[in-house]
C-alpha cells in the first residue's frame, strides 16, 4: 500500500512535573490521497495533541515520539524544526477558533499576501488574483472588499472560510482540521463540510478531520479512528462504524449519537 501520509507510533509524554503515563500511546494510521480519516473520541482522549505533534506544535513540556512519513521522507516527531518546514505547503491546518489564528491588526489581504509570497512565490498582483480566486472558491462573496477588511469585520463562519482558503493557498497535500465546525451554526457547518469534501475530491487532498461529534465524523470521513484515553480503540470504515464496530466503546459512541 502506498499511502500519502503515514503516522507510526505517536506517543506523547510530559517532561514536566506531571510526567508519568503517556497522554497519547502508540497511535498509528495512514491516509490515502483524496481520503478523509476522521478521529473521534471523548474530550481529553488525545485527538488535538496527536494533531499538534504531527506539525511540531506541542507546547513545552510535552514531548512526542514516533515517525511521520510524507512524500517519501520520514520525519521524527521529536524534531519540531523539521516538522515546522512541512507547515504550509505540505500540511495545512485549520482549528476550532479561526480568530485565534488570524492577526487582528492585519487585513485579510495581508494574510494572503504573506502566505502566497512564502509558499507560492507570486508577485503582488498574482497574489491578489489568487486570493480573490480562493475566496470565491470557499464561497465568500465580494472578495475584493473582503481583502481590505480586518478579522473583526467578519462573522465566525466567514472567518472559518478565510482560514480554510489560507490553508489551501499553499496547496497542501494534507489538511489537518481540528474541530473546524464546532463553533459554527448548523447551516455554516454543513457548508464548510461540503467545501472540504469538494476539495478532497477535486484536488486529491488528504484530510485528517478531528471531532468529538460522531455525526460530523460520519458525515465527512471515509474511515474513522476511534480514540480513548490516549489510545487507539479501533480504525474502521465509515460503513462499519454503524454496522459492525468490533469494540464495545465504539458501539457505545454510536448508540449515544443515534440517541
Ligand atoms: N500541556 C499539557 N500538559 C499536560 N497535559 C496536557 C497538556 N495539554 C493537554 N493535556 C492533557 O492531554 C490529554 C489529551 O488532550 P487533548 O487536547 O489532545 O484531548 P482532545 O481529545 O483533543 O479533547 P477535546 O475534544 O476536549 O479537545 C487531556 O487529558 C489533557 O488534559
Amino acid at each position: 500500500m502506498n499511502a500519502l501520509v503515514k503516522a507510526e507510533g505517536i506517543s506523547i509524554r510530559s517532561n514536566g512535573l506531571d510526567q508519568g503515563q503517556a497522554l497519547v500511546h502508540d497511535l498509528s494510521f495512514h491516509i490515502e490521497r483524496g481520503e478523509v480519516l476522521g478521529i473521534v473520541g471523548e474530550s481529553g482522549s488525545g485527538k488535538s495533541l496527536s494533531a499538534l505533534a504531527l506539525v511540531g506544535l506541542l507546547d513545552q513540556p510535552l514531548q512526542a515520539t514516533g515517525v511521520l512519513r510524507l512524500k517519501g521522507q520520514s520525519f521524527q516527531l521529536n524534531n519540531a524544526s523539521s516538522l515546522a518546514r512541512l507547515r504550509g505547503s505540505d500540511i495545512g491546518m485549520i482549528f476550532q477558533d479561526p480568530r485565534a489564528s488570524l492577526n487582528p491588526v492585519r487585513t485579510i489581504g495581508a494574510h494572503f499576501l504573506e502566505t502566497l509570497r512564502t509558499h507560492r512565490s507570486l508577485d503582488r498582483s498574482g497574489c491578489r488574483e489568487e486570493a480573490i480566486g480562493l475566496l470565491e472558491e470557499v464561497g465568500i462573496g465580494d472578495p475584493d472588499k473582503r481583502l481590505l477588511q480586518f478579522p473583526h469585520h467578519l462573522s465566525g463562519g466567514t472567518c472559518q472560510r478565510v482560514m480554510i482558503a489560507l490553508a489551501l493557498a499553499a496547496r497542501p497535500k494534507l489538511l489537518i482540521a481540528d474541530e473546524p465546525t464546532t463553533a459554527l451554526d448548523t447551516t455554516v457547518q454543513a457548508q464548510v463540510l461540503d467545501l472540504i469534501d469538494r476539495l478532497r475530491e477535486e484536488e486529491g487532498m488528504a484530510v485528517l478531520f478531528i471531532s468529538h461529534d460522531l455525526a460530523v465524523i460520519a458525515d465527512i470521513s471515509d474511515r474513522v479512528l476511534v480514540m480513548r484515553h490516549g489510545q487507539q480503540v479501533e480504525t474502521l470504515t465509515n460503513e462499519a462504524l454503524f454496522s459492525a464496530p468490533a469494540e464495545d466503546y465504539t458501539r457505545s459512541l454510536v448508540n449515544l449519537a443515534l440517541g
